[in-house]
């Protein structure tokens, strides 16, 4: 097979290139195959080919297979994809397996059905309501750090997710839940794990019908998930409370639609699971690179240090703290802008649509990257580095709307942010009062999957941190 050649860094176009007068133009694109396009380069390494096609300009044309696709870089094209979504351009399907998982739920949904389960599950989730998730949050964490000791190795990943894992199902299913994580919480990571192999490999290609043993574990997994979520929601409805708690479960059978309906069970099942695998994986993960950004970062753990015992002095933070753990949020944003969990965006331009003032033909997929665009140093000086203070609101250069999107943007934005910012700050400051991780060994690549996750394990030894009052005051 002929392997694409692709050009060695060519020149990036100047940032105030005119993408959108009368006469545009031409798109430049990286060379292709015969039949495949850009298929094997994607295939091999899709960040690093995100990141050249990036270096070749603003617009890029490319082809995944028979598929035109055009790939954007600037803040302000991205923000124009993330903003059409619903309107100019289409959600894409996800696929037959996220349908398994996910059912109809609001990710997997589209137009007006989209539309009616976004309002009937924004509610649960809105701002406001993160609060009484927060001690969940917390206790959570609390008890983890509880059985951790100075010396101990971790498996930081595993910690990690472990406790969203809880934190997932407690808030989700309320706190007397808390051990049936121990059904869910597996059935769920299967699910998790086997939607990202059929992205993988050559099971890309294999028709639904034909049985792999991933997708055997696939439907085994479904099949626990419904029994348990059932059981709980039937439980639920029978103690005759089941719309007077705080939890996820309690908000959605409480919603009702314009018409004044409820969801009905299937529809729960759809939105409950869609919640946790949309929350748990990617707050785990942006945890987990967390800690390992700040075991290489020194002089960002100081600072951390120094904010948790000048605002805690030791004792547990709360959701009311969050706002003045301004160091902790930085920290999180930087994480989020270098291993970005949803690494890509894609949607489809419908007839008549435009992009940059071009016309785009109809059925082009429209790629952007967290992956690439929160790596350009056009935004980002020194993308690279570790450096939490670029979020300072006064840091100089700014960060342009939609140069950092971690969370999506537009009509479709990710609906569990604030929750997933506020339990990183509350998970964060739980552990760091009490622990610094060390973490083992050099570099560690990120690998492509349904998130973007480290390739090798991280393993750390815990470390007692620094009790507040012995905090050096010049951290
Ligand atoms: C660091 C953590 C998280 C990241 C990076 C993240 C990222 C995203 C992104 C990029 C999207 C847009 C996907 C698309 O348009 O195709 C999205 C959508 C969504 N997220 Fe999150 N998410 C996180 C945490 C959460 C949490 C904690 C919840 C729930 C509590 C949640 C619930 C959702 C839902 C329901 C949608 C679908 C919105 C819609 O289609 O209208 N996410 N998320």
């Amino acid at each position: 097979m002929t392997q694409p050649t692709e050009p060695a860094g060519p020149a990036p176009l100047p940032a105030s290139a005119p993408l959108a007068t009368s006469a545009p133009p031409p798109v430049p694109g990286p060379r292709q195959v015969p039949l495949l396009g850009n298929l094997p380069a994607f295939a091999r390494d899709p960040l690093g080919f995100f990141t050249r096609l990036r270096g070749l300009g603003d617009l890029v044309e490319w082809k995944l297979g028979p598929q035109r696709a055009l790939f954007l870089s600037r803040p302000e094209h991205i923000g124009e994809l993330l903003t059409g979504v619903e309107t100019r351009y289409r959600h894409p399907e996800l696929g037959w397996a996220f349908k398994l998982v996910l059912g109809d739920g609001v990710v997997t949904s589209e137009g007006p059905a989209w539309r009616r389960k976004r309002a009937l599950v924004q509610p649960a989730v809105r701002p406001r309501r993160v609060r009484a998730h927060a001690g969940t949050m917390t206790d959570c964490a609390a008890a983890l750090a509880a059985g951790w000791r100075p010396g101990r190795r971790v498996d930081v990943r595993r910690e990690m997710l472990g406790l969203t894992q809880r934190i997932a199902v407690q808030t989700l299913f309320g706190a007397d839940t808390a051990g049936r994580e121990s059904a869910i919480g597996p059935a769920m990571d299967v699910a998790q794990r086997e939607i990202g192999s059929e992205f993988r490999g050559l099971t890309l290609f294999l028709p639904p019908w034909v049985p792999t043993p991933g997708r055997h574990r696939l439907k085994k997994a479904v099949a626990v998930i419904d029994r348990e979520v059932a059981r709980v929601t039937d439980h639920r409805r029978r103690a005759g409370d089941g719309e007077a708690r705080d939890d996820l479960l309690s908000r959605l059978l409480a919603a009702r639609d314009e018409e004044g309906e409820p969801l009905g069970d299937k529809e729960i099942r759809d939105e409950a699971v869609t919640l946790y695998i949309g929350g748990h994986e990617t707050t785990g993960t942006t945890l987990t690179w967390a800690w390992y950004l700040l075991s290489r970062n020194p002089g960002a753990r100081a600072l951390l240090d120094r904010e948790l015992a000048d605002v805690l002095a030791g004792r547990p933070p709360g959701h009311d703290d969050v706002k003045d753990l301004p160091w902790t949020e930085r920290i999180v944003k930087e994480t989020l802008r270098l291993y970005p969990p949803v690494w890509l965006m894609t949607a489809i331009a419908k007839e008549g649509s435009t992009l940059a003032g071009r016309p785009v033909a109809e059925g082009t997929v429209l790629w952007s990257s967290q992956w690439s665009a929160h790596r350009d140093p056009r935004w980002f000086p020194d993308p690279e580095a570790f450096r939490p203070e670029r979020w300072d609101p006064d840091a100089s250069p700014a960060v342009p709307d939609h140069a950092w999107f971690p969370f999506g943007g537009g009509a479709r934005a990710c609906l569990g942010a604030r929750f997933a910012m506020v339990e990183a700050v509350l998970v964060l400051a739980t552990l760091a009062q009490r622990f610094h991780i060390e973490v083992e060994g050099g570099e560690n690549p990120p690998r492509t999957g349904l998130t973007l996750q480290p390739s090798l394990p991280v393993r750390g030894t815990l470390r007692a941190a620094v009790p507040p009052g012995a905090v050096p005051r010049q951290a």
